[in-house]
């Protein structure tokens, strides 16, 4: 039975127990509190399990489970007012072009869907990927109709709304209105078949994906859905005044939860335990799909293997590391950066998947300088909070997660060279 634990099968990081916990309480660290492998009993105890350990919970896939949630320490930011530092991460000057290509639905080993977006740039010929979780995020790009296409065309290159299934004729919602009310024909408003924008009181130009009004439609608000910009979905409240569910939305304030991550063969595939990032890809996974998250999420899954030098290059810096040089040194002793990545790519495609503008994301990272680049020249996105990532065997006093000395090393030189943040 899938649990809401155990989102994607886990590379790096074995299953967890839940927790119905508040608030990972994230005390102030020390280097010398990565080493783990010491007495148990000392201050690394897992925090407590609120719920009994015999407890399963029930977990139909696509249906309302508890909320069993191990959350993450975060903080509030805000970059327009820091000072630059030292350790700048490369900024691009001027935004890529990123178009979505095809996107798919992805039915997971544990029971819940996600979308993949492909996606093509004017920078370089790799395919970039979104990892999306919850139907109100949408490709504007993708969304867009192409010259002389079909409506078979779209639904093959994923320009779909709601669910494809056999002898479906068009990619819009009028369908799925039919099929759900064959005795009235099509209800409610009709959407829109072309993008419009407006522009709102903090001067943000807000583009309106028609493709979202009509997702929402297929949801089941057909007839009030209220079109929304930057992936904030609207919701239903029961009115005071009438006693009943209404027309009436809120708008929620949640920002969706946000990942950067670049690709890393070794710990997402062949189970290295040199680093954390299969691991982080995994809760960041978990952390989106989680049904307290109503905002959505996306993992922008950017192909820059080894903070940007490419897989070769990473294993010699492996044969350093293993000849005494930490992975900062090992990079500028074959000539790179300590860090080649860039994130332009990473803030056009957020853009372009209606993450743009004041509304703001939060921000799945330790890395303070990823926050600062993610944001764009022009502070395209609006990073509003930083979501630590902190390391499961932090967390559980060693009883899970990635470890050894490697990791333990590099999680160290992360937090000495890279100035990066844990917790
Ligand atoms: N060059 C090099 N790259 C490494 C090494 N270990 C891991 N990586 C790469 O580092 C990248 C992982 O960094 P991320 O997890 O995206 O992000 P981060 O900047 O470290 O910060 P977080 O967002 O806090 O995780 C991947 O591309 C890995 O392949 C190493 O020893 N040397």
């Amino acid at each position: 039975m899938p649990q809401d634990n155990q989102f994607l099968p886990a590379h790096a990081s074995p299953a967890f127990p839940p927790i119905l916990s508040p608030r990972v309480q994230v005390p102030q660290r020390s280097i010398s509190d990565f080493h783990l492998q010491h007495n148990e009993q000392e201050q690394h105890e897992p925090p407590p399990s609120l719920i009994s350990p015999a407890f399963t919970p029930p977990a139909t896939p696509g249906t309302g489970t508890p909320a069993l949630e191990r959350d993450a320490p975060s903080v509030l930011v805000d970059t327009s007012l820091e000072p630059p530092t030292d350790h700048a991460a490369r900024l691009v000057e001027k935004l890529p072009e990123v178009r979505c290509e095809v996107r798919a639905r992805i039915p997971t080993t544990n029971g819940k869907e996600m979308f993949l977006y492909l996606y093509k740039n004017d920078v370089d010929s790799k395919e970039h990927l979104a990892i999306v979780f919850g139907h109100q995020i949408r490709s504007l790009s993708l969304d867009a109709t192409r010259p002389g296409e079909t409506e078979r065309d779209r639904m093959i290159r994923g320009a779909y709304v709601g669910r494809l299934h056999p002898g479906r004729t068009t990619s819009r919602v009028e369908q799925i209105r039919k099929e759900a009310f064959p005795q009235h024909g099509a209800t409610g408003q009709a959407a829109p078949q072309s993008g419009g924008a407006t522009t709102t009181s903090t001067g943000i130009k807000q583009v309106f994906s028609p493709f979202k009004a009509e997702q929402a439609a297929e949801n089941g608000e057909i007839g009030h859905a209220a079109p929304q910009s930057n992936g904030i979905p609207t919701e239903k409240v029961e009115h005071p005044t009438q006693g009943g569910v209404n027309d009436a939305t809120v708008v929620k304030k949640n920002a969706p939860l946000v990942r950067i991550h670049s690709e890393c063969y070794t710990g997402e595939t062949v189970w290295s335990a040199r680093c954390d990032c299969g691991e982080q890809l995994d809760e960041a996974a978990r952390l989106m799909s989680l049904p307290t998250n109503i905002a959505g999420g996306a993992i922008i899954y950017l192909r820059q293997e080894g903070r940007g030098i490419g897989l070769g290059e990473k294993l010699k810096a492996y044969n350093l590391q293993d000849l005494g040089h930490d992975t900062y040194e090992a990079n500028l002793m074959l000539r790179h950066p300590a860090d080649a990545r860039s994130y332009g790519l990473a803030t056009a495609m957020l853009v372009d998947l209606g993450l743009g503008g004041e509304a703001g994301i939060r921000l799945l990272t330790n890395n303070p300088e990823k926050v600062r680049a993610v944001e764009g020249p022009g502070r395209e996105v609006v990073v509003k909070e930083r979501v630590a990532m902190v390391p499961l065997a932090w967390q559980t006093g060693g009883k899970t997660g990635v470890q050894g000395e490697e990791v333990e090393k590099y999680l160290s030189t992360k937090i000495e060279k890279f100035k990066h943040l844990i917790g």
